[in-house]
Protein backbone atom coordinates (compact mmCIF):
# COMPACT_ATOMS: atom_id res chain seq x y z
CA UNK A 1 0.00 0.00 0.00
CA UNK A 2 1.42 3.41 -0.84
CA UNK A 3 0.89 5.74 2.00
CA UNK A 4 1.38 9.50 2.60
CA UNK A 5 2.20 10.76 5.94
CA UNK A 6 1.16 14.92 6.29
CA UNK A 7 2.22 16.32 9.46
CA UNK A 8 3.14 19.31 10.71
CA UNK A 9 6.03 17.22 12.81
CA UNK A 10 8.35 14.17 12.67
CA UNK A 11 11.03 13.07 15.06
CA UNK A 12 13.71 13.52 15.13
CA UNK A 13 14.21 16.69 12.50
CA UNK A 14 10.84 19.01 13.44
CA UNK A 15 9.79 17.61 17.02
CA UNK A 16 7.87 19.92 19.60
CA UNK A 17 5.95 17.45 21.67
CA UNK A 18 4.40 13.59 20.69
CA UNK A 19 3.11 13.80 17.32
CA UNK A 20 6.95 14.18 15.87
CA UNK A 21 7.05 10.47 17.51
CA UNK A 22 3.92 9.21 16.26
CA UNK A 23 4.84 10.11 12.66
CA UNK A 24 8.12 8.33 13.01
CA UNK A 25 7.24 5.84 15.16
CA UNK A 26 3.74 4.77 12.92
CA UNK A 27 5.75 5.87 9.11
CA UNK A 28 8.86 3.41 10.22
CA UNK A 29 5.99 0.26 11.39
CA UNK A 30 4.42 0.79 8.17
CA UNK A 31 7.37 1.16 5.90
CA UNK A 32 9.29 -2.66 8.11
CA UNK A 33 5.59 -4.06 6.90
CA UNK A 34 6.47 -3.56 3.35
CA UNK A 35 3.71 -0.79 2.51
CA UNK A 36 5.67 2.52 0.28
CA UNK A 37 5.44 5.44 2.94
CA UNK A 38 6.15 9.05 2.11
CA UNK A 39 6.22 11.81 4.80
CA UNK A 40 5.35 15.78 3.72
CA UNK A 41 6.88 18.43 5.84
CA UNK A 42 7.27 21.81 5.62
CA UNK A 43 10.93 23.18 4.97
CA UNK A 44 11.26 24.52 8.28
CA UNK A 45 14.70 26.63 8.54
CA UNK A 46 14.51 25.08 12.40
CA UNK A 47 15.00 21.55 10.78
CA UNK A 48 17.41 19.51 12.11
CA UNK A 49 19.58 19.08 8.58
CA UNK A 50 22.24 17.18 10.62
CA UNK A 51 19.96 14.45 10.66
CA UNK A 52 18.59 14.60 7.29
CA UNK A 53 20.64 12.62 4.35
CA UNK A 54 21.03 13.10 0.69
CA UNK A 55 18.68 16.38 0.78
CA UNK A 56 18.01 17.63 -2.71
CA UNK A 57 15.70 19.54 -4.62
CA UNK A 58 13.33 17.45 -6.73
CA UNK A 59 10.91 19.63 -7.85
CA UNK A 60 11.09 23.19 -9.45
CA UNK A 61 8.58 25.76 -9.96
CA UNK A 62 5.67 24.37 -7.93
CA UNK A 63 3.08 27.31 -8.42
CA UNK A 64 1.15 27.31 -5.21
CA UNK A 65 -2.28 29.32 -5.28
CA UNK A 66 -2.62 31.84 -2.66
CA UNK A 67 -5.78 33.99 -2.15
CA UNK A 68 -6.09 35.34 -6.27
CA UNK A 69 -2.17 34.63 -6.60
CA UNK A 70 0.57 32.06 -6.91
CA UNK A 71 3.39 31.87 -4.75
CA UNK A 72 6.56 29.66 -5.87
CA UNK A 73 7.76 26.79 -4.64
CA UNK A 74 10.41 24.07 -4.89
CA UNK A 75 9.90 20.64 -3.19
CA UNK A 76 13.29 19.02 -1.77
CA UNK A 77 13.90 15.29 -0.72
CA UNK A 78 15.72 13.83 1.75
CA UNK A 79 16.35 10.47 3.96
CA UNK A 80 15.81 10.19 8.17
CA UNK A 81 16.69 6.74 9.18
CA UNK A 82 15.75 5.44 5.80
CA UNK A 83 12.28 7.05 6.07
CA UNK A 84 11.31 9.14 2.87
CA UNK A 85 10.90 12.39 3.48
CA UNK A 86 9.72 15.77 1.00
CA UNK A 87 10.16 19.19 1.60
CA UNK A 88 7.62 21.94 0.99
CA UNK A 89 10.31 24.81 0.11
CA UNK A 90 8.36 27.89 -0.19
CA UNK A 91 9.23 31.40 -1.24
CA UNK A 92 6.39 33.42 -0.19
CA UNK A 93 6.86 37.35 0.72
CA UNK A 94 5.92 36.19 4.16
CA UNK A 95 8.54 33.23 4.89
CA UNK A 96 5.67 30.83 5.80
CA UNK A 97 8.72 28.18 7.57
CA UNK A 98 11.32 30.30 8.01
CA UNK A 99 10.63 31.46 11.66
CA UNK A 100 13.06 29.58 13.90
CA UNK A 101 10.50 27.55 15.13
CA UNK A 102 7.28 24.90 14.47
CA UNK A 103 4.55 26.72 15.79
CA UNK A 104 3.89 29.74 17.80
CA UNK A 105 3.25 32.54 15.40
CA UNK A 106 0.58 34.62 15.15
CA UNK A 107 -0.61 33.47 11.28
CA UNK A 108 0.01 29.58 12.00
CA UNK A 109 -3.40 29.25 10.56
CA UNK A 110 -2.37 30.97 6.98
CA UNK A 111 1.12 29.36 7.31
CA UNK A 112 -0.85 25.62 7.52
CA UNK A 113 -3.23 25.99 5.40
CA UNK A 114 -0.79 27.22 2.81
CA UNK A 115 1.43 23.97 3.51
CA UNK A 116 -1.77 21.85 2.64
CA UNK A 117 -2.75 23.34 -0.46
CA UNK A 118 1.19 22.84 -1.26
CA UNK A 119 1.15 19.41 -0.40
CA UNK A 120 -1.95 18.41 -3.25
CA UNK A 121 -0.75 21.06 -5.88
CA UNK A 122 2.90 19.21 -5.37
CA UNK A 123 1.15 15.47 -5.48
CA UNK A 124 -1.21 16.43 -8.19
CA UNK A 125 1.68 18.08 -10.72
CA UNK A 126 4.19 14.82 -9.86
CA UNK A 127 1.70 12.26 -10.84
CA UNK A 128 1.29 11.17 -7.01
CA UNK A 129 -1.93 9.11 -6.17
CA UNK A 130 -1.32 7.53 -2.33
CA UNK A 131 -4.05 5.16 -1.34
CA UNK A 132 -4.34 6.76 2.10
CA UNK A 133 -3.04 10.25 3.05
CA UNK A 134 -2.76 10.13 6.96
CA UNK A 135 -2.93 13.80 7.77
CA UNK A 136 -2.53 14.99 11.73
CA UNK A 137 -3.98 17.46 14.01
CA UNK A 138 -5.70 21.21 12.68
CA UNK A 139 -2.90 21.93 10.41
CA UNK A 140 -3.48 19.43 8.09
CA UNK A 141 -7.45 19.64 8.93
CA UNK A 142 -7.68 20.94 5.20
CA UNK A 143 -6.25 18.45 3.17
CA UNK A 144 -9.43 16.28 3.38
CA UNK A 145 -11.26 19.64 2.75
CA UNK A 146 -9.56 20.07 -0.48
CA UNK A 147 -9.17 16.75 -1.64
CA UNK A 148 -12.65 16.58 -2.06
CA UNK A 149 -13.84 19.94 -2.94
CA UNK A 150 -11.12 20.56 -5.13
CA UNK A 151 -8.19 17.79 -6.47
CA UNK A 152 -10.55 14.69 -6.91
CA UNK A 153 -12.12 17.04 -10.03
CA UNK A 154 -8.82 17.48 -10.75
CA UNK A 155 -8.47 13.69 -11.20
CA UNK A 156 -7.06 12.21 -7.42
CA UNK A 157 -10.42 10.27 -7.17
CA UNK A 158 -8.74 6.82 -5.58
CA UNK A 159 -7.21 8.49 -2.35
CA UNK A 160 -8.37 8.18 1.03
CA UNK A 161 -7.60 9.91 3.96
CA UNK A 162 -7.23 8.91 7.56
CA UNK A 163 -7.45 11.71 10.43
CA UNK A 164 -6.12 11.23 13.34
CA UNK A 165 -6.31 13.51 16.10
CA UNK A 166 -3.81 14.30 18.46
CA UNK A 167 -5.31 17.43 20.75
CA UNK A 168 -8.33 18.23 20.95
CA UNK A 169 -7.18 21.69 22.39
CA UNK A 170 -5.91 23.19 19.80
CA UNK A 171 -8.45 23.04 16.75
CA UNK A 172 -7.31 25.77 14.37
CA UNK A 173 -10.28 28.25 15.00
CA UNK A 174 -10.08 31.30 12.60
CA UNK A 175 -11.38 33.64 10.21
CA UNK A 176 -12.80 32.48 6.97
CA UNK A 177 -10.53 34.70 4.75
CA UNK A 178 -8.45 31.50 5.28
CA UNK A 179 -11.03 29.97 3.07
CA UNK A 180 -10.31 32.12 -0.01
CA UNK A 181 -6.52 31.68 0.75
CA UNK A 182 -6.69 28.19 -0.37
CA UNK A 183 -9.55 28.97 -2.89
CA UNK A 184 -12.39 27.74 -1.10
CA UNK A 185 -15.71 29.35 -1.19
CA UNK A 186 -16.38 30.42 2.10
CA UNK A 187 -20.28 30.91 2.05
CA UNK A 188 -20.23 26.88 0.88
CA UNK A 189 -17.81 25.92 3.91
CA UNK A 190 -19.15 28.33 6.64
CA UNK A 191 -22.17 26.03 8.05
CA UNK A 192 -22.80 23.53 10.12
CA UNK A 193 -22.85 20.28 8.23
CA UNK A 194 -19.52 21.96 6.88
CA UNK A 195 -16.65 24.03 9.01
CA UNK A 196 -18.10 26.22 10.58
CA UNK A 197 -17.36 26.69 14.39
CA UNK A 198 -19.85 25.21 16.78
CA UNK A 199 -19.28 28.13 19.47
CA UNK A 200 -17.66 31.45 17.37
CA UNK A 201 -20.30 31.19 14.70
CA UNK A 202 -18.34 33.57 12.69
CA UNK A 203 -14.93 31.75 12.67
CA UNK A 204 -13.88 28.70 11.18
CA UNK A 205 -12.91 25.74 12.70
CA UNK A 206 -9.60 23.50 10.64
CA UNK A 207 -9.69 20.53 12.92
CA UNK A 208 -13.69 20.02 12.15
CA UNK A 209 -13.17 20.14 8.76
CA UNK A 210 -10.53 17.61 9.02
CA UNK A 211 -12.96 15.53 10.71
CA UNK A 212 -16.30 15.96 8.16
CA UNK A 213 -14.19 15.49 5.18
CA UNK A 214 -11.81 12.84 5.79
CA UNK A 215 -13.45 9.10 5.47
CA UNK A 216 -12.08 7.80 8.89
CA UNK A 217 -11.13 9.40 11.94
CA UNK A 218 -8.64 8.27 14.66
CA UNK A 219 -7.82 9.82 18.21
CA UNK A 220 -4.72 7.84 19.85
CA UNK A 221 -6.20 6.11 22.77
CA UNK A 222 -9.98 4.16 23.52
CA UNK A 223 -10.39 6.06 26.69
CA UNK A 224 -9.75 9.58 25.36
CA UNK A 225 -12.18 8.41 22.39
CA UNK A 226 -14.77 8.30 24.87
CA UNK A 227 -13.72 11.21 26.81
CA UNK A 228 -14.29 13.76 23.52
CA UNK A 229 -17.36 12.03 22.46
CA UNK A 230 -19.16 12.22 25.91
CA UNK A 231 -17.47 14.89 28.13
CA UNK A 232 -16.71 18.45 27.68
CA UNK A 233 -12.95 17.18 26.55
CA UNK A 234 -14.58 17.23 23.26
CA UNK A 235 -13.93 21.17 23.58
CA UNK A 236 -17.18 21.63 21.68
CA UNK A 237 -17.15 18.71 19.18
CA UNK A 238 -18.10 16.20 21.35
CA UNK A 239 -21.86 16.36 19.23
CA UNK A 240 -19.34 15.54 15.98
CA UNK A 241 -17.47 12.93 16.86
CA UNK A 242 -21.04 11.29 18.18
CA UNK A 243 -22.69 11.74 14.72
CA UNK A 244 -19.80 10.38 12.76
CA UNK A 245 -19.30 7.52 15.56
CA UNK A 246 -19.54 5.08 12.04
CA UNK A 247 -15.81 6.11 11.01
CA UNK A 248 -14.48 7.17 14.41
CA UNK A 249 -12.15 5.12 17.12
CA UNK A 250 -9.23 5.47 19.43
CA UNK A 251 -6.31 3.08 18.21
CA UNK A 252 -3.51 3.57 21.35
CA UNK A 253 -0.22 4.64 20.22
CA UNK A 254 2.65 2.95 20.27
CA UNK A 255 6.56 4.05 20.89
CA UNK A 256 9.67 3.16 18.96
CA UNK A 257 11.60 0.52 20.26
CA UNK A 258 14.73 1.12 17.95
CA UNK A 259 14.50 5.31 19.66
CA UNK A 260 13.01 4.29 23.06
CA UNK A 261 15.05 1.40 24.38
CA UNK A 262 17.86 1.58 27.03
CA UNK A 263 19.41 -1.36 25.70
CA UNK A 264 20.27 0.28 22.68
CA UNK A 265 20.55 3.53 23.85
CA UNK A 266 23.84 5.50 22.67
CA UNK A 267 22.93 8.40 24.87
CA UNK A 268 23.63 6.30 28.09
CA UNK A 269 26.71 5.65 29.86
CA UNK A 270 26.00 1.93 29.64
CA UNK A 271 22.98 -0.44 28.62
CA UNK A 272 20.90 -2.25 30.41
CA UNK A 273 17.00 -3.92 30.34
CA UNK A 274 14.82 -6.13 32.39
CA UNK A 275 17.68 -8.31 33.40
CA UNK A 276 20.36 -5.93 33.79
CA UNK A 277 18.28 -3.44 36.00
CA UNK A 278 21.46 -3.30 38.34
CA UNK A 279 23.33 -1.47 35.57
CA UNK A 280 20.79 1.27 35.57
CA UNK A 281 22.37 2.60 38.37
CA UNK A 282 25.44 4.01 36.14
CA UNK A 283 22.70 6.25 34.69
CA UNK A 284 21.41 7.96 37.62
CA UNK A 285 25.06 9.01 38.63
CA UNK A 286 26.15 10.32 35.27
CA UNK A 287 22.73 11.64 35.27
CA UNK A 288 23.42 13.60 38.62
CA UNK A 289 26.80 14.51 37.27
CA UNK A 290 25.51 16.28 34.53
CA UNK A 291 22.75 17.86 36.68
CA UNK A 292 25.27 18.95 39.70
CA UNK A 293 22.56 16.48 42.17
CA UNK A 294 24.51 15.17 45.01
CA UNK A 295 25.22 11.33 44.88
CA UNK A 296 23.14 10.28 48.00
CA UNK A 297 20.66 7.34 48.42
CA UNK A 298 17.39 9.24 47.26
CA UNK A 299 14.95 8.70 44.61
CA UNK A 300 14.78 10.60 41.77
CA UNK A 301 11.67 11.85 40.46
CA UNK A 302 11.31 13.30 37.06
CA UNK A 303 8.81 15.30 35.10
CA UNK A 304 9.55 15.94 31.03
CA UNK A 305 6.77 17.73 29.52
CA UNK A 306 5.84 20.69 27.84
CA UNK A 307 4.71 23.22 30.44
CA UNK A 308 1.01 23.86 28.82
CA UNK A 309 -1.71 23.80 31.06
CA UNK A 310 -3.23 20.51 29.55
CA UNK A 311 -0.13 19.08 31.03
CA UNK A 312 -1.39 19.95 35.12
CA UNK A 313 1.23 23.18 35.48
CA UNK A 314 0.25 23.95 39.31
CA UNK A 315 0.45 20.25 40.30
CA UNK A 316 3.93 19.67 38.75
CA UNK A 317 4.72 22.75 40.66
CA UNK A 318 3.49 21.13 43.72
CA UNK A 319 5.02 18.25 43.43
CA UNK A 320 8.89 19.42 43.28
CA UNK A 321 8.37 20.65 46.98
CA UNK A 322 6.68 17.51 48.14
CA UNK A 323 9.11 15.21 46.23
CA UNK A 324 12.19 17.51 48.39
CA UNK A 325 9.64 17.31 51.77
CA UNK A 326 9.43 13.97 51.50
CA UNK A 327 13.62 13.11 51.16
CA UNK A 328 13.78 13.07 47.03
CA UNK A 329 15.29 14.65 44.13
CA UNK A 330 13.57 16.00 41.41
CA UNK A 331 14.44 16.66 37.95
CA UNK A 332 12.54 18.92 35.65
CA UNK A 333 12.66 18.92 31.86
CA UNK A 334 10.44 21.28 30.38
CA UNK A 335 9.66 24.37 27.85
CA UNK A 336 6.71 26.85 28.63
CA UNK A 337 4.94 28.00 25.87
CA UNK A 338 3.36 30.33 27.71
CA UNK A 339 5.44 33.66 29.28
CA UNK A 340 3.53 33.34 32.71
CA UNK A 341 3.67 30.26 33.14
CA UNK A 342 7.46 30.09 32.05
CA UNK A 343 8.41 33.20 34.61
CA UNK A 344 6.59 30.86 37.52
CA UNK A 345 9.49 28.38 36.61
CA UNK A 346 12.45 30.69 36.29
CA UNK A 347 11.70 31.70 39.67
CA UNK A 348 11.23 28.07 40.96
CA UNK A 349 14.70 27.42 39.45
CA UNK A 350 16.30 30.10 40.78
CA UNK A 351 15.08 29.91 44.25
CA UNK A 352 16.06 25.71 43.98
CA UNK A 353 19.64 27.28 42.30
CA UNK A 354 21.93 25.54 45.14
CA UNK A 355 20.08 23.04 46.17
CA UNK A 356 21.74 19.85 45.70
CA UNK A 357 18.44 17.23 45.38
CA UNK A 358 16.87 19.59 42.72
CA UNK A 359 17.11 20.65 39.22
CA UNK A 360 14.95 22.58 36.56
CA UNK A 361 16.43 22.61 32.73
CA UNK A 362 13.38 24.86 31.40
CA UNK A 363 14.70 24.21 27.61
CA UNK A 364 13.71 21.77 25.20
CA UNK A 365 16.42 19.14 24.54
CA UNK A 366 16.03 15.81 22.94
CA UNK A 367 19.39 14.03 24.35
CA UNK A 368 18.74 14.70 28.06
CA UNK A 369 15.49 13.37 27.53
CA UNK A 370 16.80 10.02 27.00
CA UNK A 371 19.48 10.68 30.16
CA UNK A 372 16.85 11.65 32.57
CA UNK A 373 15.02 8.48 31.09
CA UNK A 374 17.46 6.31 32.38
CA UNK A 375 18.64 8.01 35.15
CA UNK A 376 15.04 8.07 36.93
CA UNK A 377 13.00 6.29 39.40
CA UNK A 378 9.30 7.82 38.84
CA UNK A 379 7.70 10.14 36.64
CA UNK A 380 5.09 12.56 37.69
CA UNK A 381 2.15 13.14 34.88
CA UNK A 382 -0.60 15.10 36.31
CA UNK A 383 -2.28 15.95 33.17
CA UNK A 384 -5.43 18.26 33.12
CA UNK A 385 -6.29 15.76 29.93
CA UNK A 386 -3.58 13.48 28.13
CA UNK A 387 -4.86 12.03 24.41
CA UNK A 388 -2.68 9.55 24.95
CA UNK A 389 0.39 10.25 26.58
CA UNK A 390 4.02 9.01 25.78
CA UNK A 391 6.39 10.26 28.47
CA UNK A 392 4.53 7.47 30.67
CA UNK A 393 5.17 4.41 28.17
CA UNK A 394 9.23 5.72 27.42
CA UNK A 395 9.69 5.64 30.89
CA UNK A 396 7.57 2.46 31.80
CA UNK A 397 10.62 1.14 29.15
CA UNK A 398 13.26 2.91 30.74
CA UNK A 399 12.22 1.18 34.25
CA UNK A 400 11.03 4.25 35.72
CA UNK A 401 7.35 4.07 37.35
CA UNK A 402 4.88 6.59 36.60
CA UNK A 403 2.85 8.38 38.53
CA UNK A 404 -0.19 9.57 36.68
CA UNK A 405 -3.58 11.06 36.80
CA UNK A 406 -6.17 8.86 35.69
CA UNK A 407 -7.36 9.98 32.35
CA UNK A 408 -7.03 9.62 28.27
CA UNK A 409 -4.54 7.32 27.13
CA UNK A 410 -2.79 7.87 31.11
CA UNK A 411 -5.58 4.86 32.15
CA UNK A 412 -5.48 2.76 29.27
CA UNK A 413 -1.46 2.09 29.74
CA UNK A 414 -1.10 2.66 33.72
CA UNK A 415 -2.63 0.05 36.51
CA UNK A 416 -2.00 0.92 40.10
CA UNK A 417 0.04 -1.13 41.65
CA UNK A 418 -2.28 -1.13 45.04
CA UNK A 419 -5.90 -0.75 43.52
CA UNK A 420 -5.81 -2.28 40.26
CA UNK A 421 -8.13 -5.40 39.00
CA UNK A 422 -4.63 -6.57 36.71
CA UNK A 423 -3.32 -9.46 37.42
CA UNK A 424 0.34 -8.58 39.56
CA UNK A 425 2.42 -9.15 36.81
CA UNK A 426 0.40 -5.89 34.50
CA UNK A 427 0.79 -3.78 37.23
CA UNK A 428 3.14 -0.85 37.00
CA UNK A 429 2.69 2.20 38.48
CA UNK A 430 0.40 4.93 40.69
CA UNK A 431 -2.75 6.74 39.31
CA UNK A 432 -4.97 9.51 40.90
CA UNK A 433 -8.32 11.16 40.07
CA UNK A 434 -8.53 13.98 41.43
CA UNK A 435 -7.12 17.06 40.20
CA UNK A 436 -5.85 18.40 43.62
CA UNK A 437 -3.19 18.56 45.39
CA UNK A 438 -3.96 15.86 48.39
CA UNK A 439 -5.02 13.55 45.51
CA UNK A 440 -1.31 14.34 44.04
CA UNK A 441 0.32 13.82 47.52
CA UNK A 442 -1.29 10.22 48.61
CA UNK A 443 -0.26 8.56 44.81
CA UNK A 444 3.27 10.40 45.35
CA UNK A 445 3.33 9.51 48.93
CA UNK A 446 2.33 5.97 48.11
CA UNK A 447 5.79 5.20 45.48
CA UNK A 448 7.52 7.10 47.36
CA UNK A 449 6.75 4.76 50.28
CA UNK A 450 7.51 1.76 48.28
CA UNK A 451 11.10 3.03 47.42
CA UNK A 452 12.14 3.45 50.48
CA UNK A 453 10.59 0.37 52.29
CA UNK A 454 9.87 -2.09 49.80
CA UNK A 455 12.71 -1.91 47.54
CA UNK A 456 11.75 -5.35 46.07
CA UNK A 457 8.13 -4.69 45.27
CA UNK A 458 9.57 -1.44 43.62
CA UNK A 459 11.90 -3.30 41.36
CA UNK A 460 9.30 -5.71 40.46
CA UNK A 461 7.33 -3.14 39.92
CA UNK A 462 9.57 -1.55 37.04
CA UNK A 463 10.23 -5.14 35.87
CA UNK A 464 6.45 -4.98 34.84
CA UNK A 465 6.37 -2.11 33.24
CA UNK A 466 9.87 -2.43 31.09
CA UNK A 467 7.82 -5.78 29.98
CA UNK A 468 4.83 -3.95 28.68
CA UNK A 469 4.56 -4.54 24.94
CA UNK A 470 4.36 -0.85 24.06
CA UNK A 471 5.72 -1.05 20.70
CA UNK A 472 4.19 0.11 17.00
CA UNK A 473 3.47 -3.67 16.27
CA UNK A 474 -0.36 -3.76 17.67
CA UNK A 475 -0.94 -0.06 16.45
CA UNK A 476 0.51 -0.53 12.99
CA UNK A 477 -1.85 -3.33 12.16
CA UNK A 478 -4.21 -1.63 13.89
CA UNK A 479 -3.88 1.22 11.49
CA UNK A 480 -3.44 -1.07 8.19
CA UNK A 481 -6.64 -2.58 8.84
CA UNK A 482 -8.20 0.99 8.44
CA UNK A 483 -6.25 2.08 5.58
CA UNK A 484 -7.62 -1.25 4.02
CA UNK A 485 -10.89 -1.13 5.30
CA UNK A 486 -10.98 2.18 3.55
CA UNK A 487 -9.38 1.44 0.43
CA UNK A 488 -12.27 -1.08 -0.33
N1 LIG B 1 11.44 19.85 27.18
C1 LIG B 1 11.56 18.71 26.48
N2 LIG B 1 12.76 18.30 26.02
C2 LIG B 1 12.86 17.14 25.32
N3 LIG B 1 11.84 16.34 25.02
C3 LIG B 1 10.63 16.71 25.46
C4 LIG B 1 10.41 17.89 26.21
N4 LIG B 1 9.09 18.00 26.50
C5 LIG B 1 8.51 16.91 25.97
N5 LIG B 1 9.43 16.13 25.33
C6 LIG B 1 9.20 14.90 24.58
O1 LIG B 1 8.08 15.12 23.73
C7 LIG B 1 7.22 13.97 23.75
C8 LIG B 1 5.93 14.38 24.44
O2 LIG B 1 5.00 13.35 24.40
P1 LIG B 1 3.49 13.61 24.94
O3 LIG B 1 2.80 12.34 24.83
O4 LIG B 1 3.56 14.33 26.23
O5 LIG B 1 2.99 14.57 23.78
P2 LIG B 1 2.25 15.94 23.53
O6 LIG B 1 1.40 16.35 24.65
O7 LIG B 1 3.29 16.85 23.04
O8 LIG B 1 1.38 15.49 22.25
C9 LIG B 1 0.06 15.12 21.92
O9 LIG B 1 0.20 14.04 20.97
C10 LIG B 1 0.75 12.84 21.52
C11 LIG B 1 0.92 11.86 20.36
O10 LIG B 1 -0.31 11.42 19.89
C12 LIG B 1 -0.14 12.30 22.63
O11 LIG B 1 0.51 11.19 23.21
C13 LIG B 1 -0.38 13.38 23.69
O12 LIG B 1 -1.29 12.90 24.66
C14 LIG B 1 -0.90 14.66 23.04
O13 LIG B 1 -1.07 15.68 24.00
C15 LIG B 1 8.00 12.89 24.46
O14 LIG B 1 8.81 12.21 23.52
C16 LIG B 1 8.89 13.69 25.43
O15 LIG B 1 10.05 12.98 25.79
Amino acid sequence: MYIAMVSAECAPIAKAGGLGDFVQGLARELSIRGNQVEIFLPKYDSLRFDRIWGLTKVYEGLWVPYYDQWVHCDVEYGEVDGLKCYFIDEHARENFFRRGKIYGEPDDANRFAFYCRAVLEFMLKSGRHPDVIHCNDWQTGLIPVLLYEIYQGLGMKHTRVCYTLHNMGHQGVTGDSILRQVGLKPERMMVMERMLDPVNHRAVNLMKGGIVFSNFVTTVSPRYAWEIQHTDQGMGLQGLLQYYDRKFGGVLNGIDYSVWNPELDPHLPQPYGPDTLPQKAASKKALRQRLGLADVFKPIITVVSRLDRQKGVDLIRRAIYFSLESGCQFVLLGSAPEPAVNERFWGIKREMDSNPDCHLELTYDEELSHLIYGGSDMILIPSVYEPCGLTQMIAMKYGVVPIVRRVGGLADTVFDANYSDRPFEERNGYLFDELTESALEAAMGRAIGLWFRFPEYFRQLRVNGMRADNSWNRPGQSYLDIYHHLRN
